[in-house]
């Protein structure tokens, strides 16, 4: 559905998709993003993507200095907006 990256999800949500249901979620610049299919294919490794799931990934992807190759393919991922700014950086 076009409006699904419209969807609202609180931080206790992603929170639930850390890996123990198999699920991985991840905030970035207050986006929510399905990271499930993405882990194996991270050219930066799975494991820092699975230590992050549930959490908010910004400080790490931006202190990596990810391209903008990357930036775009976080696009593709993601499955909603945050809907509880608290903890979150927007630009
Ligand atoms: C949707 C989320 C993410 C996507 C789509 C993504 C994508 C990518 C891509 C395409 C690269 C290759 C280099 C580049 O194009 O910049 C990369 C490298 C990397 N990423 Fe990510 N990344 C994501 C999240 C993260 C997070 C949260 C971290 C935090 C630890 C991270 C850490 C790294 C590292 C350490 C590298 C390797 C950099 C290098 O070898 O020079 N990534 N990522």
């Amino acid at each position: 559905m076009e409006d699904s990256e419209n969807r609202k999800i609180t931080a206790a949500e992603v929170a639930k998709h850390n890996g123990s249901d198999g699920t991985y979620w991840m905030i970035i610049n207050g986006h929510v993003h399905d990271l499930t299919d993405f882990l194996e294919e991270h050219p930066g490794g799975e494991e820092v993507l699975m230590s992050l799931a549930g959490c908010d990934g910004t400080e790490c992807f931006e202190d990596v200095g990810h391209s903008f190759d990357a930036v775009n393919l976080c696009k593709k991922f993601r499955i909603g907006v945050l809907s509880d700014v608290s903890n979150t950086t927007f630009y």
